[in-house]
């Protein structure tokens, strides 16, 4: 694997002001596509309930998938984020990447993450209870993680919120907790995550041995993508709080939707 160097979001490159160098690395048959949603391609709102893709944005996701391979890669359950594209025709990657589905029923469950559904059910009432007398934390339960939203607890308790969690995964130690943005996503402890779900989704989108493919993100967790994914490059999008390992950055949804126009162009 190429060890690869964390930057400031500032410094990295723009991917629209450098598109020429960005095409230059594609292979001649194009790259692969690889999109997160949940500030990629809807922006970030209040409630996970109320995240939407434009059908501007759809439609130019939707273009895109006629030109190259793509997937959307998604921290939202499966069922949740296919729901919210509604493109049948793409592959999926939900919950992380544990869960993924693709055209004509193609469907894979990680094997060693089923196992570890049982301890969900047991953790989230003790969370739930635990967490009851802090104002506005929102679960959000998906097939193989728990999201614990904190956007609306006041900023003053966000702490307790966090420590709260890391004192019931004590006991717990088939799962894990990462950060995103405004949530404490709980996942099995398993070594598996966007990059790994990336890797796996290369070979079902190319007959050729790990081609090339851009990764789009804006959160931590697409850091592992970043990081992870030979043969590419990542494209940050805003700035989620800490070191990257992109390569190059989009402002934020508007900037997006250019360089996917400027892909079609080509
Ligand atoms: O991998 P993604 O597709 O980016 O999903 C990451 C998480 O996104 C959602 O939460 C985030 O977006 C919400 C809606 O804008 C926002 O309210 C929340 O604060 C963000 O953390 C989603 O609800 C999670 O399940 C995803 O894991």
């Amino acid at each position: 694997m190429e060890t690869k160097k964390e930057k400031f979001p500032a410094d990295l490159p723009s991917a629209l002001n450098n598109f020429q160098k960005v095409k230059e690395a594609f292979p001649e048959s194009g790259p692969l596509l690889f999109l997160d949603f949940d500030g990629t391609l809807a922006p970030i709102v209040d409630h996970h309930d109320d995240a939407a893709i434009s059908e501007e944005m759809k439609s130019l996701v939707k273009k895109l998938s006629q030109r190259f391979p793509l997937a959307v890669v998604s921290g939202r359950g499966l069922s949740d984020v296919r729901k919210r594209v509604d493109l049948p025709e793409l592959y999926y990657a939900g919950s992380h990447g544990f869960e993924i589905s693709g055209p004509n029923g193609f469907s894979k469950d990680h094997e060693e993450a089923v196992k570890v559904i049982p301890v969900f059910n047991e953790i989230e009432p003790i969370l739930k209870d635990k967490l009851k007398d802090i104002p506005g934390v929102d679960f959000e339960r998906k097939k193989f993680t728990l999201a614990i939203h904190y956007r609306q607890v006041p900023q003053a308790q966000e702490e307790e919120v966090h420590s709260a969690v890391s004192k019931v995964l004590e006991d717990h130690k088939q799962v894990t907790k990462a950060d995103g943005k405004k949530v404490i996503e709980i996942r099995p402890a398993i070594d598996w995550h966007k990059g790994r779900a990336v890797e796996f989704l290369k070979k079902q989108l190319s007959q050729e041995e790990n081609t090339f493919s851009v990764y789009v993100g804006d959160d931590v967790t697409d850091e592992d993508a970043f990081e992870f994914v030979s043969n590419g490059l990542g494209v940050l999008v805003g700035e989620h709080g800490r070191q990257t390992f992109a390569d190059y950055s989009l402002k934020d949804l508007e900037e997006v939707k250019s360089f996917f126009r400027k892909l079609l162009e080509e």
